[in-house]
């Protein structure tokens, strides 16, 4: 009988530079792995310049729909990180192609409402799409019914799809007009995400998953969701850049979208690091409905701390 394998924990110099060199490309989540918030994790410049000195490809793939892929490239360069915007894939731009390529909207006919931040509107805008919602100031004023705009002057009927993600100015008003249109049948219910929680700077938020979940409640529908762990979007990375998914190694903080991502898109290795929502306990929990990692490691920045 063969002994099965758990997760094997990156805690030598021998398992970081066994797992550095079997990959040739890796594939970054942000929150939780490379950053809380604002705040860069320990040792993850060095890690990711260590990286690349070892000839490595590094993609970063995020559910956080908050920011174009423009703007990311920006937050990099922030911490003194240079990444390009091709090397960044968002949930956000996810969406975006799913409206385009799937739902096959027409450009500068069709809109988008957006219950979300300006990372889906910005994406949205690159394709040709007109959005509606987001941070339209009027929804910051307490929902009313009786003198609410997007009540007084009825739907847009140009609307044919709503993307819906994490909004960190959540209101009643925003999830009053949302329900309008969601309760419209023929309007297409999109999701960027599906994470319940996520992490920033020694507290547990909530995600854009729960937020998602109290429109489609309401509304009593389920939305199509395209971030990890959707294979759609490991798809689109691998054609965009020719990747040999067996040579990738998906690095994340949380299982059921990180590692079920890697996982079930049979990328050659996958890395659990327990910088955001995950503990050490759940990364060797066999009983769990989410796969487990190959490795695991306290922080990514252990690669370079052991390395060096
Ligand atoms: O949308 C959410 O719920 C959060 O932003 C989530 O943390 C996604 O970010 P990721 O960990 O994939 O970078
Ligand atoms: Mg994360």
């Amino acid at each position: 009988m063969t002994k099965s394998i758990g997760p094997v924990k990156v805690d030598s110099v021998d398992v970081a530079k066994q797992l550095v060199e079997q990959y040739d490309t890796f594939l970054f989540d942000c929150d939780g792995v490379l950053w809380l918030g604002s705040h860069l994790l320990p040792h993850i410049k060095e890690t990711l310049d260590l990286l690349v000195a070892h000839q490595k490809t590094l993609y970063f793939v995020t559910n956080n729909s908050t920011k174009s892929r423009a703007a990311y490239a920006k937050k990099f360069a922030s911490f003194g990180i240079i990444v390009s915007e091709d090397q960044i894939f968002t949930s956000g731009y996810a969406s975006a192609l799913y409206v385009r390529d799937t739902l096959k909207l027409q450009p500068g006919k069709d809109k988008v409402w957006v219950f979300g931040e300006s990372g889906i509107v910005e994406e949205l805008k690159l394709m040709g799409y007109e959005s509606l919602g987001c941070n339209d100031p009027r929804l910051d004023h307490p929902f009313d019914i009786a003198t609410s705009p997007f009540i007084a002057q009825g739907l847009d009927p140009d609307v044919k799809a709503v993307i819906a993600g994490l909004d960190t100015k959540v209101n009643y008003h925003r999830l009053a007009i949302t329900l309008q249109y969601l309760q419209q049948p023929d309007i297409k219910f999109v999701a960027t995400n599906i994470d319940s929680t996520y992490p920033n700077k020694g507290h547990i938020l909530p995600g854009a998953g729960s937020m998602i979940n109290c429109v489609a409640f309401a509304a009593g529908r389920e939305p199509a969701a395209c971030g990890k762990p959707n294979p759609n979007m490991l798809n689109a990375i691998v054609t965009a850049k020719q990747l040999n998914r067996s040579k990738c190694c998906m690095v994340g903080d949380r299982l059921n979208t990180d590692i079920r991502f890697g996982v079930e898109g049979k990328l050659g290795g996958t890395l659990l690091v327990l910088t955001g929502i995950e503990t050490e306990q759940n990364a060797l929990d066999a009983s769990g409905d989410h796969p487990l990692p190959k490795y695991y490691a306290e922080k990514l920045g252990d690669l370079y701390e052991l390395i060096n």
